[in-house]
């Protein structure tokens, strides 16, 4: 049975269970539940802080485990990424207030106070930056206003909290972070493994697709079918009316309406578009 490490608070906890979820798996009802057993799916699934999660998932404890790729980064462990999940997404970057700093040089002989001391000190050593940093747990814009750091380094998403605290970001992002799907390096479980990625690339493909049918004036089916490639090639079937053709393509979601209007504008028509549940590619 496949150990799964599941964030069990914080920002990543809800989407992973959603996804996990979705990916057909029995995920917990109340969040006192610490181990959900799932037989039908052949998985186990430890609640853990995400914190935590690359820790044990390199020690070989679990087997794999959904954790931000910042939190595996700065955890030092042997943990190694499986794939993207396509939320959680966020920025890891130096901030200060406006003056203290433009460049990651400037920071040479400040104090940088961050949760990711792993991560920071291994950033400022790879540039050649000699700087004290302040391992803090949290609330680290604080920081600053309190008089313990000078620059801190933390997780930015809309920059809200930093604007809060009148702080400003510099210098290049440290690192772009989402939900990654990690396991151990060499470990001999590589079948389940697999089967959970593709259940996982399943959900990310099934969120990032719709699908699309149409129909369309026969002598247009080959542009339109350029308009709408699919992702192998798109299904072409014939219509009682021998003059028309009907089409059905996965199309990104995020250009369904532009791809929408430019069949429109070819002469197609009914073009109706679906959610997909689940897909196996
Ligand atoms: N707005 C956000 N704030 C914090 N972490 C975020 C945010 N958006 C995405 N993340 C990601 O979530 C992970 C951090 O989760 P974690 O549970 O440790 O902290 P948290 O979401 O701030 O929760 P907590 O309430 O325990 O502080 C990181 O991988 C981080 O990149
Ligand atoms: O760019 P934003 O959208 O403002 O989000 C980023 C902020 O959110 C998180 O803090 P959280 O609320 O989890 O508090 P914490 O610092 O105590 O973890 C993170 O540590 C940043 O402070
Ligand atoms: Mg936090």
């Amino acid at each position: 049975m496949l150990r799964i490490a599941v964030p069990n608070k914080g920002s990543l906890s809800d989407p992973a269970a959603a996804m996990l979820r979705e990916a057909g798996y029995r995920t917990r009802r109340d969040t006192k539940e610490l181990v959900v057993r799932d037989e039908a799916g052949d998985v186990e699934l430890f609640y853990l802080r995400p914190r935590d999660i690359a820790v044990y998932v390199g020690s070989g404890t679990v087997d794999c485990g959904i954790t931000g790729r910042d939190l595996l980064l700065d955890s030092g462990s042997a943990a190694v990424e499986v794939m993207d999940l396509g939320f959680g997404a966020s920025t890891f970057r130096y901030a200060a207030r406006p003056g203290t700093a433009t460049r990651i040089e400037d920071i040479a002989g400040c104090r940088v106070a961050t949760s990711y001391q792993g991560l920071v000190e291994k950033h400022l050593a790879d540039h050649g930056v000699s700087a004290e940093v302040v391992r803090l747990d949290g609330a680290v814009e604080t920081a600053i206003t309190l008089g313990v750091a000078d620059v801190i380094a933390d997780v930015v998403e809309t920059g809200a909290t930093l604007r809060s605290q009148g702080l400003e970001v510099f210098g290049d992002p440290i690192l772009r972070s989402e939900a990654v799907l990690v396991r151990r390096e060499g470990s001999d479980d590589a079948f389940a493994v697999e089967v959970l990625r593709r259940r996982l690339l399943g959900v990310v493909t099934a969120r990032h697709y719709v699908m699309l049918d149409y129909d369309v004036p026969a002598d247009l089916v080959d542009r339109a079918c350029a308009i709408t490639p699919g992702l192998e090639s798109p299904t072409v079937s014939s219509l009682q009316n021998r003059d028309w053709c009907a089409v059905r393509a996965m199309v990104p979601r995020a250009v369904t309406n532009a791809v929408m209007d430019e069949l429109y504008e070819l002469g197609a028509r009914a073009i109706l578009v679906t959610d997909i549940t689940a897909c196996r590619l």
